[in-house]
């Protein structure tokens, strides 16, 4: 076993110390936020935002609807695990044996479903559908807003070229709530190869990027979440509850072809306290093209991805493990890999 000197740890620990998380302030001049934001979606895929339009009222309505449900019982919990992927799972993380140190509520963001999805989870319906769809509104808008600003940073002629993927009525948007409770470990699971990564901790969610197109977070005030950085450090994210994070998922990076690049990103667990974070993932309609936008191929930047339906990427996702790089089965082959094929395949 190889295990990392004083010296390199701390040297990681310098590098990390001095990577600093975006911060966005939403009140900033128009000109210079788009430049901002585009600018952080190339070098981190991750930004704190601050000033945003979500009231604190809508925040704490669905934060106590889901501190409402994670403590009943497990039995009562089930009763909201109907059909999979939606509704109560636990430990589970989709399909294919994926397990984290969490339970969560997964809905699909359309009001009509989130009204029949509420009746298994509350014995008020009524009043968790209209804290689930207050808070998907809000965030909606402030998703809309940084598409708007990010495709005016990438000079974008129509600056609804990003924001209308996830505007349309069939936008098959999701919402995730995600309880971690406080995990126990004794010191003896201490790994120093894993000094990097949770030392006394667990994985509450396991390494990924999102699939979608923006990802926005809100977490109580428990830490946890740590994002990748393109060198591979793993940077702690400050909970933040009056704040949002954004994160951009593989669908924007393919309409930027490649110039903004979605984030990694994994949970560990706290040993005292209990995390929880609301997540929205912004998405297209099913049936709709996720295809480079034309400004951004050129001579000097080929187009890198091949054409697909949003439902056949989620397809891909849903058929690999959460921590699988599902972009690379959309890559367009270089030229001179092509020729590297041919020639070995050559008698
Ligand atoms: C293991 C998986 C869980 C996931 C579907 C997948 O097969 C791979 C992607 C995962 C993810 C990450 C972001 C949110 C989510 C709802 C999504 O669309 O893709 C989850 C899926 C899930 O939890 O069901
Ligand atoms: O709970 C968190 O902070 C992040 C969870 C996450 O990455 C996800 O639900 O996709
Ligand atoms: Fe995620």
């Amino acid at each position: 076993m190889v295990v990392p000197s004083p010296t390199s740890i701390m040297i990681r620990t310098k590098k990390i110390n001095a990577v600093r998380i975006p911060t966005i302030d939403l009140s900033m001049e128009r000109s210079k936020l788009s430049e901002f934001i585009a600018k952080a979606c190339e070098e981190y895929g991750f930004f704190k935002v601050v000033n945003h339009s979500v009231p604190k009222e809508v925040i704490s309505k669905l934060e106590d609807e889901g501190t409402e449900f994670f403590s009943k019982t497990s039995l009562e919990k089930r009763q909201a695990s109907t059909t999979t992927p939606f509704g109560y799972g636990c430990k589970n993380i989709g399909p294919n044996g994926d397990m984290g140190d969490l339970e969560y509520l997964l809905l699909h963001t359309n009001p009509l479903s989130i009204s029949e999805r509420s009746k298994t989870i509350s014995k008020d319906p009524i009043k968790f559908s209209c804290a689930v769809n207050d808070y998907t509104e809000a965030v909606k808008e402030v998703a809309c807003e940084i598409l708007e600003l990010a495709a005016e940073g990438l000079w974008v002629p129509d600056k609804s070229s990003l924001s209308k993927f996830i505007r349309d009525v069939h936008s098959d948007s999701l919402l995730r709530i995600n309880h971690y409770p406080p995990v126990k470990k004794g010191n003896d699971n201490w790994d120093p190869c894993q000094l990097q990564n949770s030392n006394k901790n667990t994985i509450g969610f396991g390494e990924h990027s999102d699939p979608q197109i923006l990802t926005i977070l809100r977490s109580n005030n428990v830490g946890g979440l740590q994002i990748s950085t393109h060198h591979g450090l793993w940077i702690p994210v400050p909970p933040e509850p009056n704040e949002l994070y954004v994160m951009v998922g593989d669908a924007l990076q393919v309409l930027t072809n490649g110039r903004f690049v979605s984030v990694r990103h994994r949970v560990l667990t706290n040993e005292m306290k209990p995390r929880m974070s609301m997540m929205y993932f912004a998405a297209p309609p099913l049936n709709w093209w996720i295809t480079p936008l034309s400004k951004m191929v050129t001579a000097h930047n080929p187009c890198l991805y091949k054409s697909f339906t949003w439902a056949q990427y989620k397809q891909a996702a849903y058929s690999l493990r959460l921590g699988d790089s599902r972009l690379d089965l959309f890559k367009v082959q270089k030229q001179e890999d092509s020729h590297l094929v041919h020639a070995s395949s050559s008698p």
